[in-house]
């Protein structure tokens, strides 16, 4: 039996794939694994039942991955569940930015009681004209999940797309139209583009990326959208830019007093993520990637351990390792097992940056004892007995 905890609320399609085997806990420090979209968890403590966590998103910056690591709490996110989700409301961000159709339904709600509300329309609609995106230049920092998706249809719409993603991953550079252009430079970007919007993680290095520096070298008008973290953008040089008219506009998914309710900026409540659709689809992957692993011991799509798959146990036992990447640990694994006479019927071991993991079928049942000597092993984090 397994027990799940949930952080925040986690679409019933995805839940309702937990077999009988599981039930929900209300207390998490109880739990086998924990579900969560956005709440924060760096401040929280977690008992020693937590073996794994699953983003029901992209962004981890509200996990402390590597505290995880090493509490030898896996880490999961759903790549690519809530893409389609983001993208259609950033070509929604864009045509925002373009036509003041949020000002002219404000003002058609405003004159409600008004019988010549249609004579009045055409007199004062020219007050909300805008411009069209179609032959505009579209810049994407970041070509993962969302901002491949936005590249592609932006084509679609007319837009000329300049793409950027010194790490572009094989699978999102096979799915870019063809029409895409590749640069080299964030300052290309900035030069070219009409439109910019940012798709790239949160991480130390990614962190008020958009600043001082990178408004000047924007063209005058330019409209920044951000439905990827607030963070990424300085918001007190974006709000200097946005007074001196070198943007036209900032959309945003994140709200914050320095924003909300402010001249020249949109911003929606996070909802990026929040349609049925991408809420269904990333709660059925968090579920699947966490029952792979509780059940088999198999990793897919952890952001702090490597992926490891030995499919269903058919041996007596499995026994599943976190630990540090350093050497000598396989042979300490296999000398404790050895010196029990337990038979090793298939392994593997793999690493990602200071982590490691490793799966081991066993031709018998191994004692406590010998669980014991592993969990003493210097560097090693957890160890389950998967079967
Ligand atoms: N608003 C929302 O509700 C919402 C929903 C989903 C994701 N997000 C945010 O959007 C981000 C991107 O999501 P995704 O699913 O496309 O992730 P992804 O991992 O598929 O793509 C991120 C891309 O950014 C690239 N990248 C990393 N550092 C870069 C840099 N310095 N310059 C240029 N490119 C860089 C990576 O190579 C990768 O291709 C997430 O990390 C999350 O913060 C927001
Ligand atoms: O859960 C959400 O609504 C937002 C998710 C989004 O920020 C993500 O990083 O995937």
């Amino acid at each position: 039996m397994f027990q799940y905890h949930c952080l925040n609320p986690i679409a019933e399609r995805g839940l309702n794939m937990f077999s009988e085997d599981y039930t929900k806990t209300e207390n998490i420090n109880e739990a086998d694994a924990v579900l969560v979209r956005s709440a924060r968890m760096h401040d929280m403590e977690l008992g020693d039942s937590v073996k794994a966590i699953a983003r029901a998103g992209a962004g981890v910056n509200n996990i402390p991955v590597d505290a995880c690591a090493e509490q030898g709490i896996v880490v999961f996110n759903t790549p690519g569940a809530n893409a389609n989700g983001v993208k259609e409301l950033v070509i929604a961000g864009m045509l925002l930015a373009s036509r003041d159709i949020v000002g002219g339904i404000e003002w058609v709600a405003g004159q409600k009681d008004k019988e010549n509300i249609d004579k009045l329309a055409e007199k004062q609609k020219k007050q909300f004209a805008g411009c069209e995106i179609s032959g505009k230049k579209l810049g994407i920092i970041g070509l993962g999940a969302i901002g491949a998706m936005v590249a592609n249809s932006a084509t679609h719409l007319g837009m000329e797309v300049y793409g950027y993603d010194p790490y572009i991953s094989i699978d999102a550079a096979w799915n870019l139209s063809r029409t895409i252009k590749h640069s080299k430079s964030l300052d290309e970007i900035y030069s070219q583009c009409d439109y910019i919007t940012i798709h790239v993680p949160l991480l130390d290095s990614t962190r008020k990326m958009i600043n001082k520096e990178a408004f000047d070298k924007m063209k005058d008008g330019v409209v920044l959208l951000n439905f990827a973290r607030d963070l990424l953008v300085d918001e007190e040089a974006l709000i200097n830019a946005l007074e001196s008219g070198k943007v036209k506009k900032y959309v945003t998914d994140f709200a914050n007093p320095l924003v909300a309710g402010r001249e020249g900026i949109l911003v929606t409540p996070h909802l990026g993520a929040s349609t049925e659709e991408s809420e269904e689809n990333c709660a059925e992957m968090a579920v699947k990637e966490l029952r792979n692993f509780l059940e088999n011991g198999n990793i897919k799509n952890s952001v702090n351990f490597p992926n490891c798959d030995m499919g269903i146990c058919v041996a007596v036992g499995r026994i599943a390792i976190c630990h540090k990447n350093i050497p000598n640990m396989i042979s300490q694994f296999t000398k404790i097992l050895g010196g029990e006479g337990v038979n090793i019927a298939d392994m593997t071991n793999k690493s990602k940056g200071e982590y490691a993991y490793t799966l081991i079928d066993l031709e018998s049942t191994v004692s406590r004892e010998a669980l014991e000597e592993l969990r003493a092993v210097e560097g090693v984090s957890k160890v389950r007995v998967v079967k």
